[in-house]
């Protein structure tokens, strides 16, 4: 049978239609990825485009299938468009790029409008948070993705009409008191965080202006003055260690290193004596008398101790195991600084250097405290933010993603509401492997899309040298209809006018530093009668000023009830709806989107537009 008969007889005619000449983008071609790009070229979409920004190494290749050994240090993007045509039976067209989605240069607002559906495969908080940004600028339906061991979920969303990725709250990776880390540490998680992000950081790593300890975070977290002034002298002596490691290229620092963070450091420390009043006190290493005639012994077979010690990663290492492969790694990154093509060195799971440099530093201070010393293979879990991922978890959630954008595209969606759609979970519950939740509709405390509409302001380059910031003032609130005056931020911060701040009113819109091509400009209303006006500043050649068609909702009596997370009730063949304290809620209703709907009233449906 032709492929197209096939794929119109498996899809139907009017979705086959639809999916042929459809545009979608993936973001992200790592673990979901590459589960999800054969899932999408196998129900017919039309056209691919798949965006990321890093190259294979080893440790994707036990998930991401789409990648063999020989592609190594290949660009993701570029590899897995290739590895897909072996089985690219209807001719999608795929497209890759190999770039950062948040850089807006490779990919401006234009580029995002060519789609009609984003899928996001990424791995982290930032990236996602943009895609979700450009979803509500563009209403472009979104299906979000995540894993964690045999935990997946999927989130379709519909800027507006559904929660967004923002509407709920995320949580946020545990942090530690600096001075747990710095000077008390109990756990191994703390010497792991202290080697990884202190020491190795200001060490080998760039360094921020806005990351220097001070003392005015310091006291935040302690009021003990002889424990500030210790942190702050070790702080400043480690700065001095790495000047050294760039300007001398032996490895005497090794020594200096080890005998300041292991030994005075430590005996600093104990001249606090009130911070070990109920706590066990730490003891220095007695590096000269007690190590380094047995260490320099190891380094003279540097060839045979690198396979015994070095590879032994299961294996917990003794003290002097430990002062080899700190020196052998501290070695190998002063090499890779002097050799100058690397400024610095962040630190890298999967780099063995850093990686070996932290295991090692961080298991000598459990010891100096007497805390459980761990193997290379248990601190990398750590150091990594390691939660294994399976590949079978991947493949799941990237069916349930895929199959749910199907249902977009299919025949009557003039009658498509909310409940064709549902957040889906999986997980190694018992009884319980699938879950859903109905979709909500938008939390109207959401930042991104419950206080706030959102749109495209096309200017030229003409326009930008003729108009002042009142004229655009002007033609923004007759567009609007805002009652009285208004404020306007750019950026993230920066306030460029409000009723007592006029300064810029008689500038020209080139002029006003920061009002540049892919910015971003929030207009707050000072009546607090309309809600809040977000606007993407695109430069255009053909466009003199055009601002998007929105109507502005009435911001109404602030809602007081916190919406609630969603426990998710167990998946049947029925759909899923949330119970409440009242009943099931079955039908479909509609939301005025003046409405500041509650909690309960969110989960009604609003027809979606396809
Ligand atoms: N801002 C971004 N732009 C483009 N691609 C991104 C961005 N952020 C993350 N990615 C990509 O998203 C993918 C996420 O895949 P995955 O979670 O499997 O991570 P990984 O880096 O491949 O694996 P691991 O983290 O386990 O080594 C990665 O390939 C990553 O390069
Ligand atoms: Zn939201």
């Amino acid at each position: 049978m032709a492929k197209d008969t096939y794929l119109k007889k498996v899809l139907g005619t009017p979705r086959y239609d639809k999916l042929r000449s459809t545009k979608v983008l993936m973001v992200g071609a790592g673990g979901i990825g590459c589960e999800l790009l054969k899932d999408l070229i196998l129900s017919g979409f039309g056209e691919i485009h798949i965006v990321d920004l890093d190259t294979i190494t080893l440790s994707n290749l036990n998930r991401q299938f789409l990648f063999r050994q020989k592609d190594i240090d290949k660009s993701k993007s570029l590899t897995i468009s290739k590895a897909v045509e072996s089985f690219n039976y209807f001719d999608t067209k795929l497209v890759p790029h190999h770039g950062n989605i948040m850089n807006t240069k490779q990919f401006p607002i234009e580029w995002w409008g060519q789609f009609s559906y984003i899928f996001n495969a990424l791995d982290n908080l930032e990236a996602r948070r943009y895609v979700n940004k450009m979803s509500l600028f563009l209403k472009k339906p979104l299906m979000e993705s995540g894993t964690t061991g045999y935990d997946g979920q999927i989130q379709p969303i519909f800027p507006y009409v559904s929660e967004c990725f923002e509407c709920q709250a995320k949580a946020t990776p545990k942090t530690f008191p600096v001075c747990t880390i710095r000077s008390t540490p109990s756990q191994p998680v703390h010497c792991i965080t202290w080697a990884k992000e202190f020491l190795f950081h200001q060490l080998f790593d760039e360094i921020e202006s806005n990351e220097a300890v001070n003392e005015n975070n310091l006291q935040n977290e302690t009021d003990n003055k002889q424990e500030i002034e210790n942190i702050m002298k070790e702080t400043n002596e480690i700065n001095e260690l790495r000047t050294s490691i760039k300007n001398d290229s032996s490895s005497i620092f090794i020594k200096r290193l080890i005998l300041k963070i292991f030994k005075i450091d430590i005996e600093r420390t104990l001249r606090l004596e009130s911070l070990w009043k109920s706590r066990a006190k730490p003891t220095p290493l007695n590096y000269e008398e007690n190590y380094e005639t047995d260490l320099l012994g190891l380094i003279a077979d540097e060839k045979t101790n690198d396979e015994k010690i070095l590879d032994q990663d299961t294996k917990i290492w003794s003290v002097l195991e430990n002062l080899y492969v700190l020196y052998r790694s501290s070695v190998n990154l002063q090499k890779r600084l002097l050799k100058g093509e690397e400024k610095s060195i962040t630190f890298d799971k999967d780099d063995e250097d850093t990686l070996n440099f932290v295991v090692s530093s961080s298991n000598l201070r459990c010891f100096i405290f007497n805390i459980e010393i761990k193997s290379k293979f248990d601190i990398k879990q750590v150091a990594g933010n390691i939660i294994p991922a399976i590949a079978t978890t991947n493949a799941i959630i990237s069916g349930l993603s895929n199959l749910s954008s199907l249902k977009y595209y299919d025949g009557a969606e003039s009658k498509k509401t909310l409940d064709h759609f549902s957040t889906t979970f999986i997980s190694i519950r018992p009884n319980k492997y699938v879950t859903s939740a109905s979709l909500l509709g938008p939390n109207p405390q959401c930042a991104s899309c419950g206080l706030s509409t959102r749109g495209i302001l096309e200017i030229n380059q003409d326009q930008l040298s003729k108009m002042t910031l009142n004229d655009l003032i002007e033609s923004i609130k007759s567009k609007y209809n805002y009652n009285g005056d208004l404020s306007i931020i750019l950026g993230s911060s920066r306030l460029i006018y409000d009723y007592d701040f006029e300064d810029n009113l008689e500038t020209k819109l080139c002029d006003i530093k920061g009002f540049v091509n892919q910015e971003l400009l929030l207009i707050q209303d000072d009546e607090d009668e309309l809600e809040n006006l977000e606007l993407f500043i695109n430069y255009n050649s053909s466009t003199q000023l055009e601002l998007p068609q929105l109507t502005l909702r009435q911001k109404k009596v602030p809602v007081t009830e916190k919406p609630q997370p969603v426990e998710p009730v167990a998946a049947d063949n029925q759909p899923i709806y949330i119970e409440d304290e009242d009943s099931l809620i079955r039908d479909a209703e509609e939301i005025e989107l003046d409405e500041q709907p509650s909690l309960k009233k969110r989960k009604t449906q609003k027809p979606i537009e396809v």
